[in-house]
């Protein structure tokens, strides 16, 4: 199959060579035309995903030359950056499969990626996929699951046998929102996680973190259609786990330099790479006060990343709210757990 791939970073990258591996036919368009040619003549991306061979990949920095002949189109760029690419090919896009690899909902409209996409390709069908699955070990050849979901269940499932291999193994989820939403919002934990670890705070803190992370989601998840059941699968509880713990995480790594004492943009500078949980931070507290679904965490968050309020005193304030139940009757109406 002829694959064109957007967005020359580590995710872009990594799926850009699994998909060469399985023996499809690669243009992949990278903005930056050094990293073009490091790609066609040396085979390696050494900035964004070094020490990984790449082979038989078709770089170019002409985006209509990798969209041009294309069946199936992956997007591999930031969520905030998806728009502008969108706006940028539709004019040559035909039928293809839209493939989105970025997680995260658009700040300045509160959209989902399918939803950006609908508003500008609306013909063309689009897959979400997600799931724990660090570049750097899918580059490796790691074994692997994630998942894809689609309004579409035949596109979910022929992308499911287009990227499925030895080491990739790829289920379909009927829920788009909740596949959406999970991969979205589990970088505001993981950044929350590893502001944590710089804290120097410990295990108990970062296991409380997850699991009433995963809750804060699935309550959000619910209130904008999707299935609560959801968060408990690979792009929920998975990704929130791998995102939480993995020294591969951007959004893990930058809450730790946030816990020592940086700003978010000192942070993200530092790392050199997207770290979508900062955005995703304010789309998510504009959701939760629009939907009026409380999310302690992602509201604290919010106050250290855009408020200037000390990490320390974050925690503090999260273990002086006032005491409760649990589950809230609310989440629990309706709900399959
Ligand atoms: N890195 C990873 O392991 C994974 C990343 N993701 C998601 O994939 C998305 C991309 O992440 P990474 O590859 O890590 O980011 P990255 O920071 O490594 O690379 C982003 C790439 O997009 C390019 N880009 C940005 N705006 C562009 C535009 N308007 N036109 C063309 N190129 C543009 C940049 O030049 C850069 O090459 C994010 O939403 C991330 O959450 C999902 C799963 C795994
Ligand atoms: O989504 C990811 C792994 O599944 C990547 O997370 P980071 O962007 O935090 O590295």
């Amino acid at each position: 199959m002829n694959i064109g791939v957007l967005g020359g970073g580590s995710w872009g990258t990594a799926i850009a060579r699994l998909l060469s591996k399985k023996g499809h036919d690669v243009n992949f368009y990278v903005r930056n035309k050094e990293i073009v040619d490091e790609i066609n003549i040396k085979g390696e991306n050494s900035k964004y995903l070094p020490g990984v061979r790449l082979e038989n990949i078709k770089a170019t920095s002409d985006l209509f030359e990798a969209v041009k002949n294309s069946e199936v189109l992956v997007l591999g760029v930031p969520t905030n950056s998806i728009r502008s690419v969108l706006e940028e090919i539709k004019d040559y896009v035909k039928d293809q499969i839209i493939v989105n690899l970025a997680k995260g909902i658009e700040v300045d409209t509160l959209k989902r990626v399918s939803e950006i996409s609908e508003e500008i390709l609306p013909n063309n069908s689009f897959v979400s996929l997600s799931g724990p699955s660090h570049a750097e070990e899918v580059g490796k050849d790691i074994p692997t699951l994630v998942v894809v979901s689609s309004k579409d269940s035949n596109s979910a499932k022929k992308i499911q046998h287009t990227f499925s291999g030895e080491d990739f193994r790829v289920y379909t989820n009927h829920d788009l929102i909740g596949v959406e939403i999970g991969g979205a919002l589990k970088n505001i934990i993981a950044l929350a996680a590893g502001m944590s670890d710089g804290l120097g705070y410990g295990d108990n803190t970062k296991a409380a973190l997850m699991t009433r992370g995963i809750y804060e989601m699935s309550k959000l998840g619910k209130a904008l259609g999707a299935d609560p059941y959801t968060f408990n699968g690979l792009a929920g509880i998975g990704d929130l786990i791998v995102t939480c713990t993995s020294m591969h995480s951007r959004n893990r790594r930058a809450g730790i330099l946030m816990g020592e004492g940086l700003t978010s943009d000192e942070a993200a500078i530092k790392i050199g790479q997207v770290v979508e949980g900062v955005k995703t931070t304010k789309s998510a507290f504009e959701l939760s006060n629009k939907y009026n679904v409380s999310m302690p965490i992602t509201h604290k968050l919010y106050e250290v990343i855009y408020e200037g309020l000390d990490p320390r005193k974050a925690v503090s304030d999260l273990m002086k709210r006032e005491y409760k139940e649990e589950m809230e009757e609310i989440f629990l109406e309706n709900t399959k757990i």
